[in-house]
């Protein structure tokens, strides 16, 4: 497995003009992104192109959820977009997930294939939705490490979580088993729409290998303070 900690600054704007814009007039020159849905229905893999030709290192976060042979044929699509990590929700199961680590490989041409990354649950979702909307009758915890060890099963290469149960996932699937964890508010943020949260600082500590950063600093008054002091926290430096 190789070496992956990375800080991925959520791209999450309307155009591809504006994400430029906002990465140029704050000297983000590099930096590694994720390109969720509503930037890549909107600009599609030119813009991925776009961003690869400037340098960014990029986790494509499009969570597919279908039937296995849907997946694989959409990641077989992906593949070849030289991207660095991919996505699914764990919740399609086994036979889905290795369907689309086998469209990685099969659409990779002997070239760099993507990490596969399954989501456990949304950082957005609390033990009581988790209980009473998707009637799940196990702890948060419980759910999210059964979920990361069928995914490693599977073929995955890690799970998004938060950054509360690392711990536990690196316990059942071993420290190199990826975990990347969105989530991530600096102490002074607004949690928005997210429940499970955590400070970079106690990414960093629970032993997160990646985070993903959002509107703590594309929402912020001063964003480079911000990202600056996420770096800080999460690199120790
Ligand atoms: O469980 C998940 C999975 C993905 N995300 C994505 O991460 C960013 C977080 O943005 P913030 O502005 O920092 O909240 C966003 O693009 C989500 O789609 C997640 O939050 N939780």
């Amino acid at each position: 497995m190789k070496e992956f900690r990375q800080m991925y600054l959520a791209l999450d704007f309307k155009t591809g003009e504006e994400a430029s814009r906002f990465l140029d007039d704050h000297n983000l020159y590099e930096v590694p992104v994720k390109v969720g849905m509503q930037l890549f229905y909107k600009e599609g893999p030119g813009f991925i192109k776009t961003l690869r030709e400037n340098g960014h290192p990029i986790f494509l976060d499009l969570k597919l959820h279908d039937i296995p042979n849907t997946v694989y044929h959409a990641m077989f699509s992906l593949a070849s977009l030289g991207v660095e990590m991919v996505n699914v929700h764990a919740q399609g199961g086994k036979e889905m997930i290795r369907a689309a680590k086998q469209g990685l490989m099969d659409g990779s041409s002997g070239g760099d294939v993507p990490l596969l990354i399954a989501v456990t649950q949304l950082t957005s979702t609390d033990q009581h939705m988790l209980q009473h909307e998707l009637l799940v009758n196990r702890s948060m915890d419980e759910t999210v490490a059964h979920y990361a060890d069928l995914s490693k099963e599977a073929g995955a290469d890690g799970v998004v979580c938060s950054v509360h149960e690392v711990e536990k996932v690196k316990h059942h699937c071993g420290n190199e088993f990826l975990t990347v964890t969105p989530g991530i508010r600096l102490k002074t943020n607004e949690n928005d729409d997210q429940k499970r949260v955590a400070t970079p600082l106690q990414a960093r500590i629970a032993g997160t290998d990646s985070i993903v950063i959002g509107r703590s600093v594309t929402k912020a008054e001063q964003p480079l303070i911000n990202y600056q002091q996420i770096e800080k926290e999460w690199y120790n430096v």
